[in-house]
């Protein structure tokens, strides 16, 4: 089959895109997507996304996620940013959207070429040794430390993931230092890539909202400093519970092709 692609990135976590509203691609086909993912033998991404049609009216397309390992996983908001411009790019909205993903209902905006995107409320927050652990639409284990800049995040990241803590379903790790009050600097490993990647939307919002909830910061808009650039997360807080959770960033098209499978 020859299969249409569109390639996009969020502050460098990079994604292959399929229009699949017509299921071209069968999601438990887990070593066609591991191929597309694969930088050398296929078009190369840290996930993949399907945009489908939603069951429910009120929702604009849904999305589908699939690290590049091949398995469909939990939310990937860097992820939901790009599909929203590919939804745009597609003629589906304008300039707003109400989708459903794994972890329930999204909306969005796009405002001067940055895409905002509202992440599921966060009830709790969890002390792990001396690390927090918080649940963003993907699981989160985040720690602040010093000279993130020259760390091996590959090797100690993945030490955490398979931990006998986190084993059976794993974490995704994040490793913070504070720049200034309301800045810091992250650099995550990720599940299901199980490598560092250039950003991770659901982690810089685990790391926003685990340095508020350990009075690092005393600002409920947090600017994130990611190998890839940089985004915001906004939210608001009460008794320690975190709603109006908004992730926002650059989210860009990269190239289109076509490739035989
Ligand atoms: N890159 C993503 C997170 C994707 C999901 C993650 N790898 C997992 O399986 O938990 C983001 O931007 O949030």
């Amino acid at each position: 089959m020859k299969l249409t692609f569109f390639k996009y990135q969020g502050t460098g976590n990079d994604f292959v895109m399929i229009d699949n509203r017509d299921h071209k691609i069968s999601k438990n086909n887990t070593k066609l997507i591991r191929h597309l993912c694969d930088r050398r033998f296929g078009i190369g991404g840290d996930g993949l996304i399907c945009l489908e049609n939603a069951e429910e009216k009120e929702f604009d397309f849904k999305m589908i996620y699939f690290n590049a390992d091949g398995n469909e996983s939990s939310m990937c908001g860097n992820g939901g940013r790009c599909l929203v411009a590919f939804a745009k790019f597609l003629g589906i909205i304008e300039n707003s959207a109400k989708f459903i993903a794994v972890d329930g209902p999204h909306e969005a905006f796009i405002k001067n070429g940055i895409i905002s995107l509202k992440m599921q409320n966060i009830d709790a927050v969890s002390k792990i040794e001396d690390a927090l652990y918080l649940n963003t639409g993907s699981p989160h284990h985040v720690i602040f430390r010093e000279g993130i800049a020259t760390m091996d995040v590959k090797k100690e990241g993945a030490d955490i993931r398979y931990s006998d803590h986190y084993k059976t379903e794993g974490t995704n790790v994040n490793f913070v230092e504070p720049v200034t009050e309301n800045e810091f600097s992250v650099r995550t490993y990720e599940r299901g890539v199980e490598d560092e990647t250039l950003s991770c939307g659901t982690g810089v919002t685990a790391v926003a909202i685990a340095a508020f909830h350990a009075g690092k910061t005393s600002s409920n808009s947090v600017d994130l400093l990611v190998q890839g650039g940089k985004l915001n997360v906004k939210f608001e807080e009460k008794n320690g519970k975190y709603s109006e959770v908004w992730l926002s960033g650059p989210a860009e098209f990269v190239f289109k092709g076509e490739i035989v499978c």
